[in-house]
């Protein structure tokens, strides 16, 4: 077990790269599932979730090589519909996406219930919903989803809640389902257009991906192909985010700014100059003197997303006036709101919202990360803070964010890990 510890207060500078984004990568690898020749993916953030569905891919018969820099080879060829009932499925949430492709291909599968961050209930109702509207029987069986089908058929279906997960799902199941399927009020985020990229590289035929009506002409066989990742959009916000924290001036590399426009523009409301190159893939962040306090709304894309709400709120300490933060995607992301406190902040939480008033002066204090943006949000916290700051609970951060301390580090921070000493562990167990 590790912690990061930082030393706030440190002006941040230079030039940052963004890495491919986790939300695509955890869903392009599984899709390789259903092709039946070589499928390479360039630029995979290195992360854990992108290390756990390598294995799985490994463990259901799988050829998999991964290189440091993130490009990914997978030959399904050898794969078999092996249950994968618990273990490392719960420790992520995109594991959920094994299901689709594996019914897809195998016309069957067995996988547990997966984990991820707790955030309030994430139910998977629409995806299971989804799959029963395309011909298979779906039970749950002591924590483990069984997917049965003789056959799959195109299908319509309505999703009642807009699910980015539930979208990719199905369009996974759907790709080799014999006939047309089309999905309404699909989830319109870029990671999805993403998916459909490699999947159309494979072979499939799908159109309308990004938009909220998605139709697919399922066909026999994929092959394999070569695809490169997006970048990731929340990590690209989470860096711009600690740039208007602690930052002078500071380019962010490899970005697709449309990609991050409620970002931009709510940054922009707080008085910090955001330049876009001529090239579309670069965005320069220069912190005003002073920062002013604003509403955020998390909202389904394109509104503002829920993964940037913790790194928000944590900048937003800093704004001056009451600024109110809330969540209509997940009724409990608010776990990082206590442990900013204990650094200072002067925040209180009410319902689905964050009141928060500045500016304050944040302290250096022990906090956990109680998921992966709410780590984020420490971190960011941390560059703020006068003193110390050591933040534990790093396996959430380590989910998500490619070589943080490498890159905080290239930026001019003050920051490093180190091993929890025995003593440590023992009162985290206690706590
Ligand atoms: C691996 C991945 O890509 N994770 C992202 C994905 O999560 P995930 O795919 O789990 O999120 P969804 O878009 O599915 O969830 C959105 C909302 O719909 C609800 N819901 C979802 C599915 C369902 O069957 N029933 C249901 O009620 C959820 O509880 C939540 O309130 O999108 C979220 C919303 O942008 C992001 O925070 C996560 O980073
Ligand atoms: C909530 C997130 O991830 P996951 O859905 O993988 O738990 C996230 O990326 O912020």
């Amino acid at each position: 077990m590790e912690k990061l510890k930082i030393i706030g207060g440190t002006k941040l500078n230079g030039t940052v790269r963004v890495s491919g984004a986790k939300n695509s990568a955890v869903a392009l690898i599984p899709a390789t599932i259903l092709a039946e020749t070589p499928v390479r993916i360039d630029g995979l953030p290195k992360i854990s979730d992108v290390d756990i569905l390598s294995s799985l891919l490994e463990e259901i018969g799988g050829t998999v090589e991964l290189s440091e820099e993130g490009d990914i080879v997978v030959d399904p060829a050898n794969m078999i519909a092996m249950p994968l009932p618990n273990g490392k499925v719960k420790k992520l949430r995109a594991s959920y996406y094994l299901m689709g492709a594996m019914l897809g291909r195998f016309k069957k599968a067995v996988i547990g219930l997966p984990g991820g961050c707790h955030l309030g209930p994430r139910p998977i109702d629409q995806h299971i919903k989804g799959f029963e509207a395309l011909g298979a029987e779906v039970t749950n069986e002591q924590g483990a989803i069984y997917l049965r089908a003789e056959e799959l058929k195109g299908a319509r279906i309505y999703l009642d809640v807009v699910s980015v997960g539930a979208t990719i799902n199905i369009m996974l199941a759907a790709v080799k389902a014999k006939g047309r399927t089309i999905i309404e009020n699909a989830a319109k985020e870029p990671e999805i257009i993403d998916v459909a990229t490699l999947l159309t590289s494979m072979g499939a035929k799908i159109k309308g991906a990004g938009t909220d009506v998605i139709r697919i002409d399922g066909v026999e066989t994929l092959h394999g192909c070569r695809h490169t990742i997006i970048p990731d959009r929340i990590e690209a916000g989470t860096y711009m985010i600690m740039a208007a924290a602690a930052g002078s001036e500071m380019i962010v590399d490899n970005v697709i700014p449309t990609h991050i426009e409620p970002l931009i523009a709510k940054l922009r409301e707080m008085g910090v100059r955001i330049d876009i190159n001529a090239n579309q893939d670069q965005v320069l962040v220069v912190p005003g003197e002073k920062l002013k306090a604003v509403d955020v709304k998390t909202l389904v894309h394109p509104g503002f997303p829920t993964d940037l709400q913790q790194p928000m709120t944590a900048l937003l300490t800093k704004a001056e006036g009451t600024s109110i933060v809330t969540d209509t995607i997940y009724s409990a992301r608010f776990k990082h709101v206590d442990e900013l406190r204990r650094m200072n902040a002067q925040i209180k939480v009410e319902g689905r919202s964050a009141i928060i008033n500045g500016s304050v002066q944040l302290q250096g204090a022990k906090v956990k990360a109680s998921d992966l943006r709410a780590g984020a949000s420490l971190v960011i916290a941390g560059l703020m803070a006068e003193g110390l700051t050591e933040v534990t609970g790093l396996e959430h951060i380590d989910r998500g964010y490619s070589h943080l301390e490498e890159k905080l580090k290239g930026l001019g921070a003050t920051i490093w890990r180190e091993r929890l000493t025995e003593e440590e562990i023992e009162q985290m167990q206690n706590s």
